[in-house]
C-alpha cells in the first residue's frame, strides 16, 4: 500500500467520526484508538488501522508520533477575526468595574474598534488577520469562522467581509464567513436601530450573490437589538438563504437562546446567562450551543454559560474563543479547553467533542472538518500530550506538536535543544 504520509506510533487516537452534532450524554462517549497509525494521500485520510498493520505502507514520508496523542485538527466556530486596532487601555476600566454595556454606551468597546476598523486600510486588515489566523493555526485549530461586524455602515462591512474571503485565498486555514453587520447601533443611528437593521439587510442580496458569507449573525441585547427586531432580521435573512447565528444571552437573559431554537438558528452563541427555559428549548432543538467561556473569565464574572445543564438536558455544545479585541484577546483555543473543565465541569470527553465534531457542526462543516475519517480532509494534529486527559489539565501553553492541513505539515514546533 501506497502513501504520501504515514504517522504511527501514535499512542492515543481520537477520530472523532460520530455523526455529528453530538448531543447530551453521547459527547462523555469518546472512542479511544491505542496504538493506531493514520496514512494519507493527496490530502486525504486513506487508512487509519495499527501500528503492526502500517508497516506494509510504502510512505513518501513518515512521521513517528513517539506514542503521543493524535486529534482532528480543532475547529473554531466563533471568532470576530477581522478589526482594527486593539484595545488594551480599557482593560483598566474594567478593573474600575465599569461594565462592558457601559463602555459600550459611551462609545467605547465595540464602537472604539468600528472606528479603527473604518479607519484601517483592506491590506492592513488582511496583514492583521493573516497574522492571528498564523497563530490559531500554531495552536493546532484547521478550520476557522470569521465574522464581520466591526464596520455598521455598508462600505466597511462589505471590506471586511471581502478581506474574509482574500484571507480565505491565501491562507492554508479553511475559513467560514458570517456576516454580522447587526453587531451593535453605530452612532448615526443611535436613536433609530430600525432603520439601521434595514441598512444592513439591504446588503443580504448583494453579500449572497457576491459569496461573501455564508451566515448572518446579530447581537440580541440590551442596548443593543430586541428579541422582536432579531427576530424580524434573522427571518428576512433566511428568506435571502443565510443560515443564522445568535451573540445570544450573553450579559442579561432576554431569551436569544429561545430564540435561536425557534428561528432554526444553526447556533445560539455565549447562552451566559440561558435561563431554564431557554436550556430546555435548544435541548428540544437542532441548534447548537456555542458556549465562549473565555469571555466569562476575560471580563471579570463570576457568571458562566450554565453548558452542564444544557448536555444533561440533551443539547449539543461546541466551545469556542470568541477571538475578539474586547471581550476575549486569545487565539488559543487549549486555553479555552481547560476554562471549560474548570469553571463549565465538563469532562474532557465533552470538551473534545465541542472543539471538533461539534464545532464543525456549528459551521456547517460537519461532513469535512473536526474528524479524522477515511476519505475526509487530512486535518491532523500531534500534540505534545500523553492522552486526551493531559488537555484541561495542562493549561495555559500550546501543546502543538505536529499540525497537518490538507495532508500536509502547515507547522512543526521547533526544538530549542
Ligand atoms: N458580544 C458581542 N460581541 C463580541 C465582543 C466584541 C467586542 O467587544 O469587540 C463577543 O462575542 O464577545
Ligand atoms: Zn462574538
Amino acid at each position: 500500500m501506497q502513501a504520501d504520509l504515514l504517522i504511527t506510533n501514535i499512542g492515543q487516537l481520537l477520530p472523532m467520526n460520530k455523526q455529528g452534532p453530538v448531543k447530551g450524554k453521547e459527547m462523555n462517549e469518546l472512542e479511544v484508538i491505542e496504538g493506531a497509525a493514520v496514512s494519507i494521500k493527496q490530502g486525504k485520510i486513506d487508512w487509519i488501522g495499527s501500528v503492526g498493520e502500517a508497516s506494509v505502507i510504502e510512505a513518501d514520508q513518515t512521521i513517528d508520533a513517539k506514542g503521543k496523542l493524535v486529534t482532528p485538527g480543532l475547529v473554531e466556530a466563533h471568532t470576530h477575526l477581522v478589526f482594527g486596532g486593539s484595545r488594551e487601555k480599557e482593560m483598566a476600566l474594567k478593573q474600575r468595574g465599569v461594565p462592558y454595556l457601559e463602555i459600550l454606551k459611551q462609545g467605547g468597546g465595540i464602537l472604539a474598534t468600528v472606528h479603527a476598523t473604518r479607519e484601517a486600510s483592506y491590506e492592513k486588515l488582511l496583514q492583521k488577520a493573516l497574522f492571528h489566523l498564523d497563530r490559531m493555526a500554531m495552536h493546532g485549530i484547521t478550520t476557522v469562522e470569521a465574522k464581520s461586524g466591526y464596520g455598521l455602515d455598508a462600505e466597511t462591512e462589505l471590506k471586511q467581509l471581502k478581506v474574509v474571503k482574500a484571507a480565505m485565498e491565501k491562507h492554508p486555514l479553511d475559513i467560514v464567513s458570517t456576516f454580522l453587520g447587526a453587531h451593535a447601533i453605530p452612532p448615526e443611528y443611535k436613536d433609530d436601530p430600525e432603520s439601521f437593521l434595514t441598512v444592513m439587510s439591504d446588503l443580504f442580496p448583494q453579500i449572497k450573490a457576491e459569496n461573501l458569507a455564508e451566515f448572518v449573525d446579530i447581537f440580541t441585547e440590551t442596548g443593543v437589538f430586541t428579541v422582536d427586531q432579531s427576530r424580524r432580521y434573522l427571518l428576512k435573512a433566511k428568506e435571502y438563504g443565510f443560515d443564522v447565528k445568535i451573540h445570544a444571552d450573553e450579559i442579561d437573559p432576554l431569551g436569544g437562546t429561545q430564540l435561536a431554537a425557534e428561528v432554526g438558528a444553526i447556533s445560539g452563541d455565549h447562552l451566559a446567562v440561558a435561563t431554564d427555559e431557554g436550556i430546555k428549548q435548544l435541548a428540544a432543538s437542532e441548534t447548537i450551543g456555542v458556549i465562549l467561556p473565555g469571555t466569562s473569565f476575560y471580563l471579570g464574572k463570576d457568571t458562566y454559560a450554565p453548558a452542564r445543564k444544557m448536555i444533561d438536558q440533551g443539547a449539543a455544545v461546541a466551545l469556542s474563543t470568541d477571538f475578539n479585541p474586547g471581550s476575549s484577546v486569545t487565539e488559543n483555543l487549549q486555553l479555552i479547553m481547560s476554562i471549560a473543565a474548570l469553571k463549565l465541569k465538563l469532562s474532557p470527553e465533552e470538551i473534545w467533542h465541542a472543539v471538533t465534531v461539534n464545532a464543525a457542526s456549528a459551521i456547517g462543516r460537519g461532513e469535512e472538518a473536526g474528524s479524522i475519517v477515511e476519505g475526509r480532509k487530512a486535518d491532523v494534529v500531534i500534540w505534545d500530550a500523553p492522552n486526551y486527559l493531559y488537555f484541561p489539565y495542562h493549561y495555559g501553553v500550546n501543546h502543538a506538536k505536529t499540525v497537518i492541513k490538507n495532508g500536509a505539515v502547515l507547522y512543526e514546533r521547533q526544538a530549542v535543544r
